[in-house]
């Protein structure tokens, strides 16, 4: 069978990310959590002027080198400089300026004095303690110089990068398009969530997960409801997916039962089926097909099973999502922690636990959610932030052993 691995590589490759001028919009600055186009290059220097970083007195620094308390150097004040003023003198020898943060030094002075390390008599200041030459002064370009890139392409926007591109004065963004994500359930087994069960119904949860996945991933999500186990209806319901979307994510029909209709559509549609199931568990009926002869859609026909949709949907549907979108890296993050409780598989497929990282004196370990890991529960995994994966081959991990994790959220 397929590894886990195999098919992420697969996927992965197959995936286009969107063209980085075709596939643009341009927004304002409070549009946040969009993924830059084009890289960022900034017209200022930071800081645009050189500016004090204390509240205090610009000063020659070969005036005050050799200033004690027994011995301060006195300095005439000869201006006050708030933030946002522009100075007006030359500090010659012997004198100073009043300054506050941000403000601008003036000319000739070339260190400040911080307020607490001096002493003023009316129009005269001490100086204190001998400061380090240039001391306090934050220097024009010495953060950043203009016409270096700022920003890349390919990253998300986010408070800091906002803080940033306001800065400089990028009030005008290009970045991606939102992926246009269709989705649909199938099953006739299958009512919406305000429908009183009739026997043998169950509630279509699997297709508000996927939205609600699909949103968080930043993409827009189109819901094309529940589709009943019929060849023709599956049919008109795929061609108008891949018409209206970039990618389509369906649940369930995926298996070896009479129903399974999916990939019998997808053939009759000329797809071209790059996976039909892969080795992991929850998860083995998984369906990837793309379709050559149409556009660069992407399917991904997720097993029925609650947690299987889940757990598939986090290992491979969104780190292609991640990819497609523009984002340059960071599509998957695993990482090692401990594991509080003993963890156990059968080994024979890759298997993923739900479960959630918790900090134990400042160190993350992996709780497995309680009850059970049967891919038809769903209820335990309500807080999932994380997913621990025992390769094939390992079927205990104790507790305190380390394991790999993959976090889903956050
Ligand atoms: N003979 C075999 N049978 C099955 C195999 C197998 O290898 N051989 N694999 C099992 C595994 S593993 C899984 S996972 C399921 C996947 O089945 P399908 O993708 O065909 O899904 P369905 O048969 O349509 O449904 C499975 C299960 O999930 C429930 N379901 C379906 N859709 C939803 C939904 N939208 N919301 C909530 N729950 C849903 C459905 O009622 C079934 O209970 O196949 C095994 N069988
Ligand atoms: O993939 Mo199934 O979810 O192993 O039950
Ligand atoms: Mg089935």
């Amino acid at each position: 069978m397929l590894s886990v691995s195999d098919a992420e590589a697969i996927i992965l490759n197959l995936v286009q990310p969107l063209h980085n001028q075709q596939d643009t919009e341009v927004v304002d600055l409070l549009a946040d959590n969009r993924i830059l186009a084009s890289p960022v290059v900034s017209k200022l220097d930071f800081p645009h002027w050189d500016n004090s970083a204390m509240d205090g007195y610009a000063v020659r620094y070969e005036d005050v080198q050799h200033s004690s308390e027994e011995a301060p150097a006195v300095l005439e004040i000869v201006e006050e400089i708030p933030a946002g003023y522009q100075p007006q003198c030359t500090i010659k020898l012997g004198q100073a300026a009043r300054i506050f943060t941000g403000a601008v030094m003036p000319a000739d002075a070339d260190t400040v004095v911080m307020q607490e390390k001096t002493r003023l008599e009316d129009n005269r200041v001490f100086i204190l303690t001998a400061p380090k030459a240039q001391e306090f002064v934050r220097h024009k370009a010495s953060y950043y110089q203009a016409g270096t890139e700022l920003l890349p392409a390919g990253i998300v926007l986010n408070a800091p990068e906002i803080a940033v591109l306001a800065a400089a004065q990028c009030t005008q963004l290009r970045v991606y398009r939102k992926l246009r994500v269709a989705i649909f359930s199938t099953g006739n087994e299958l009512v919406t969530p305000d429908k009183p069960l009739q026997p043998g119904q169950i509630v279509d949860s699997n297709q508000y997960a996927i939205a609600s996945l699909i949103r968080q991933t930043g993409a827009e999500v189109l819901m094309l409801g529940i589709v009943k186990d019929d060849p023709e209806v599956l049919k008109q319901t795929i061609t108008y997916a891949i018409a209206n979307a970039d990618i389509i994510i369906s649940s369930g029909g995926v298996s070896v039962g009479d129903y399974d209709y999916v990939e019998q559509i997808l053939e009759s549609l000329s797809a071209k089926i790059h996976i039909r199931s892969v080795g992991m568990k929850p998860g083995k009926p998984l369906t990837f097909a793309t379709f050559p002869n149409q556009n660069s859609c992407l399917y991904f026909g997720l097993p029925g099973n609650p947690a299987a949709v889940l757990v598939t949907f986090w290992r491979f549907v969104q780190p292609a999502m991640r990819k497609m979108s523009g984002l340059a890296d960071n599509w998957l993050s695993f990482v090692k922690v401990r594991s509080h409780h003993e963890l156990r598989s059968d080994g024979k497929r890759e298997t993923y636990l739900w479960g959630k990282l918790h900090l134990i004196d400042g160190f993350y370990h992996f709780h497995v959610a309680g009850g059970s890991h049967s891919s038809g529960n769903l209820i335990n995994l309500a807080q999932t932030n994380a997913l621990a994966i025992l390769p094939v081959g390992k079927t205990l991990i104790s507790p305190g052993e380390e394991v790999q994790v993959l976090q889903v959220v956050g």
